[in-house]
């Protein structure tokens, strides 16, 4: 079991690879763990450093009390860096994986040499919607909102065909409360848009067709924004690496032999 300690939790990491490839550091969306990779870390090329986490409160990282702000998540994701001892990553994040990408990137561009966003934006829904939803959760939970949320995730056919579609649903409503709340908070307090724009690293941006989430049409604004390319994944909501991971495998790999040293 491998952790990286922080100050006030523990967290769950996976360093995988050779010790000398390129290295590759992966950020999960709200609600899922590092195991949203796993189909599509079985498709890239062999010889790449894969580096995984569990943001707090979700997989086996401890849940520090909420509310969580972005910088706090950055902090993680540089720590981690920092820690392994790993400079010049590809990071790819997805969804609020995707803004602490952003967000490291403009901050230490020392450790941050390209960066794939999937199904994320400079800034994700408003400070009142999040908000909403973090006064739900802590009124009932998860589980009453697993379905919505869900059918934002995956399309209809994944969903009604997948046998696999189940656990993703206990991946989700078996996150800590706390640890989803914190980081609705984080994602409601961000707005990267200023930052973004700034950038200078190779970016790709890439987002499923029927994102319920975060829509194509709002993926697509913060590509523009980074002067990046903007790839649409057929057939899949916001959780492309696992309803497309043929696919998505497929572009990371072209970005990777795109951006090789
Ligand atoms: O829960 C959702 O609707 C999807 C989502 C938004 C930000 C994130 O990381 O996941």
């Amino acid at each position: 079991m491998q952790f990286l300690t922080r100050p006030d939790a523990q967290l769950h990491i996976r360093d995988e690879g050779p010790r000398d490839g390129r290295v590759v550091v992966f950020a999960n969306s709200l609600g899922t763990d590092l195991r949203v990779w796993d189909q599509l870390i079985a498709l890239l090329p062999k010889g790449l450093r894969l580096i995984r986490f569990d943001k707090r409160g979700h997989g086996l990282s401890d849940a520090s009390p909420a509310p969580y702000s972005m910088d706090l998540l950055v902090e993680d994701a540089e720590a981690l860096c920092d820690h392994l001892g790993v400079k010049d990553v590809t990071f790819i994040g997805l969804s609020i994986g995707g803004l602490i990408g952003q967000g490291l990137a403009a901050k230490r561009p020392d450790l941050v040499k390209a960066l794939i966003l999937m199904d994320t934006a400079a800034k994700i829904g408003t400070a009142e919607m999040w908000n909403t939803r973090i006064a739900a959760v802590r009124e009932g939970g998860l589980l009453p909102m697993g379905p919505a949320i869900m059918e934002r995730w995956f399309t209809a056919p994944f969903r009604e065909t997948r046998a696999e579609f189940a656990l993703w649903t206990n991946m989700l409503t078996r996150t800590t409360v706390e640890g989803y709340v914190g980081c609705c908070a984080a994602i409601a307090g961000a707005d990267l848009t200023e930052s973004t724009r700034a950038l200078t690293l190779p970016v790709e941006v890439l987002c499923g067709d029927q994102d319920g989430s975060t829509p194509p049409d709002l993926v697509r604004a913060t590509a523009a924004l980074c002067n990046a390319p903007f790839r649409l994944i057929p057939d899949a909501g916001h959780i492309p690496c696992v309803e497309q991971p043929e696919a998505t495998a497929q572009l990371i790999t072209d970005f990777l032999e795109r951006t090789a040293a």
